[in-house]
């Protein structure tokens, strides 16, 4: 049998002060998949990511990772299946050393020895930080950063990978050495992204997340290359991009 990395099934939230957030999302993730959540500011993309380890309780509905429902019983194990990248990775690092940051989550779940080590180096080769294990995370630069919070989620070896805005304050060169990490992962991906070209370029598939439902779901091109749905869900292209041929 195939399980999926994520199945959300008629996920709705309202919060405390009345607000609904999720009317009612259904959407199915498959392994290894890379999918963009595209949407509006206030769309749900956030609420809906809190609900995928647990942050959030679903109102109604269900969440479930790798055919794990997410329920109180079910936290440990489903915060470590589920590897949430902020978008700052200053809220992700805090300890002494790169080193210390990402042995930090595995350490806590009890491996030590050899295992830790060969695990930080691992995830650390991965995002390509092996050479900085020893700095200072607050002597890297913003790009350095988000590399080491995604090794400080990889070494938990996810199920899926969450990223929050991952193309956020990048420069270009840094922006395209993050894709090539996250395209170089065999991870299943979702990522929350108001950049439609770094969604393009990285998400075969994307989903529109708008007025707290899926307003659409399927390939990143197609869905791009639609003008009316763009402006439907105030969604906009950067001035002058062309989709490529055979996206
Ligand atoms: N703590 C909260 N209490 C009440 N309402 C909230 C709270 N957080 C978010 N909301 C509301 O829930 C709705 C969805 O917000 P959410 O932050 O999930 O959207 P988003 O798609 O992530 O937006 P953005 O692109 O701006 O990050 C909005 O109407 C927002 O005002």
């Amino acid at each position: 049998m195939v399980v999926n990395s994520l199945e959300v099934s008629e996920l709705a939230y309202a919060y405390p002060d009345g607000t609904q957030a999720l009317f009612g999302v259904d959407l199915t993730i498959g392994r290894s998949e890379r999918v963009a959540l595209l949407g509006p500011n206030g769309a749900g993309k956030t609420t809906l990511v809190m609900h995928l380890n647990g942050i959030l309780t679903a109102g109604h509905g269900t969440v479930r990772v790798a055919g794990t429902s997410v329920r109180p019983d079910t936290l440990k194990e489903i915060r470590q299946r589920v590897g949430l990248v902020f978008q700052d990775p200053d809220d992700q690092l805090f300890m002494p050393t790169v080193r210390d940051d990402v042995a930090f989550g595995p350490a806590n779940m009890g491996v030590k020895g050899e295992e830790l080590e060969r695990r930080v180096k691992n995830a650390l080769d991965r995002v390509g930080m092996a050479d900085h294990a020893d700095r200072p995370p607050h002597h890297l630069s913003f790009g350095q950063r988000r590399r080491v919070a995604v090794a400080t989620v990889l070494v938990m070896e996810p199920e899926i990978l969450v990223l929050d805005e991952p193309s956020s304050n990048l420069d270009p060169a840094a922006r395209r050495e993050l894709a090539e990490i996250l395209r170089s992962l065999d991870v299943t991906v979702l990522m929350v992204t108001h950049d439609l070209p770094y969604a393009l370029e990285l998400c075969e598939r994307s989903l529109i997340l708008s007025g707290g439902v899926i307003a659409a779901d399927g390939p990143t091109g197609t869905l791009l290359a639609d003008p009316e749905l763009l402006a439907a869900h105030r969604l906009e292209l950067p001035y002058g991009f062309a989709i490529p041929e055979g996206r």
